[in-house]
């Protein structure tokens, strides 16, 4: 007998998300032994790269928000560098008050890693510099204002993730509120104009910071080595472990967003280590 035709299964939805991973303020040293505040930098970033890699079993992007180097030589940035070729997706930087930029420039000629804006999925990402060269604090000067407000005028269907190093809000630590982005009421005047802007992302604070604000999602990330205090008046380091950001990026806007870190990693604070 013949047998009766099966109806066809169901088409299966596309998969229009992407997956985008954030790795920041790792502070990695020309020598590969040196530690911030008791913590070997180098070390603390590998266990994360670890952490990714073991749970993310696909990533289409990697964002690096700044203080990617602590001591701002080419050595530390080739350390970064070789350090995350083991993530098969491509890469953008920006700067932090740490780094140097113009070494960071040198060592990334011919590559797209500095670039300003990239898309993704249906998403458009954009980078901006906010340090200030011999400051902690950050400031956004007239061309990245201006670059941000393009990139926003040139895509107006592509929601939007914008990432920086400073952060633009109060955190609730008073210590620093002085070191972080000076003229955020800048960068709100443009983002409030463009409402396909989904998200602020920014490191510096080394904590984990979510709320929302006007729709758009504010996000901070733990840093790559040694944790700061959340709600601390003074500067005070946290035993809280490394880790990182992932944010699953979805093509009509949707952005869903979370905070890994690692579970094995055993140190001492010490606060009278060179260099902090
Ligand atoms: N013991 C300390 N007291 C006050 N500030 C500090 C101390 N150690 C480091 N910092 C600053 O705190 C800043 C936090 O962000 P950064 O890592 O960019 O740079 C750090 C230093 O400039």
């Amino acid at each position: 007998m013949e047998s009766p035709t099966l109806p066809s299964p169901p088409a299966s939805s596309p998969d229009t998300s992407v997956l985008v991973a954030q790795l920041t303020d790792s502070h990695l040293f020309a020598d590969a032994d040196s530690k911030l505040l008791g913590m070997n930098t180098a070390d603390s970033l590998q266990r994360v790269i670890d952490r990714l890699l073991t749970e993310q079993p696909r990533i289409d992007l990697m964002l690096a928000t700044g203080d990617l180097s602590q001591d701002g030589t080419i050595e530390s940035y080739q350390r970064f560098l070789n350090m995350t070729a083991r993530i098969p997706a491509p890469a953008r930087w920006l700067p932090g008050n740490h780094d140097e930029y113009l070494a960071m420039n040198q060592f990334s000629a011919g590559t797209d890693r500095l670039k300003p804006v990239v898309d993704v999925g249906g998403w458009r990402i954009i980078l901006l510099n906010t340090a200030v060269p011999g400051n902690v604090y950050g400031f956004l000067a007239e061309d990245q204002l201006r670059l941000l407000q393009n990139a926003l005028q040139q895509a107006p269907q592509r929601p939007s993730l914008i990432c920086l190093h400073h952060h633009p809000v109060s955190i609730g630590c008073a210590w620093m509120e002085p070191i972080g982005l000076r003229n955020a009421a800048e960068i709100f005047a443009v983002t409030d104009r463009y409402p396909q802007v989904r998200g602020i992302l920014w490191g510096h604070v080394h904590q984990e910071f979510d709320q929302m604000r006007n729709g758009v999602r504010l996000l901070a990330t733990p840093s790559t080595c040694v944790q700061f205090m959340p709600g601390s008046e003074d500067f005070q380091a946290d035993k809280e472990a490394p880790g990182y950001r992932w944010l699953r990026l979805y093509a009509e806007g949707r952005l869903e967003t979370g905070v890994s870190r690692v579970a094995d990693i055993d140190f001492e604070i010490d606060y009278s280590c060179e260099g902090y």
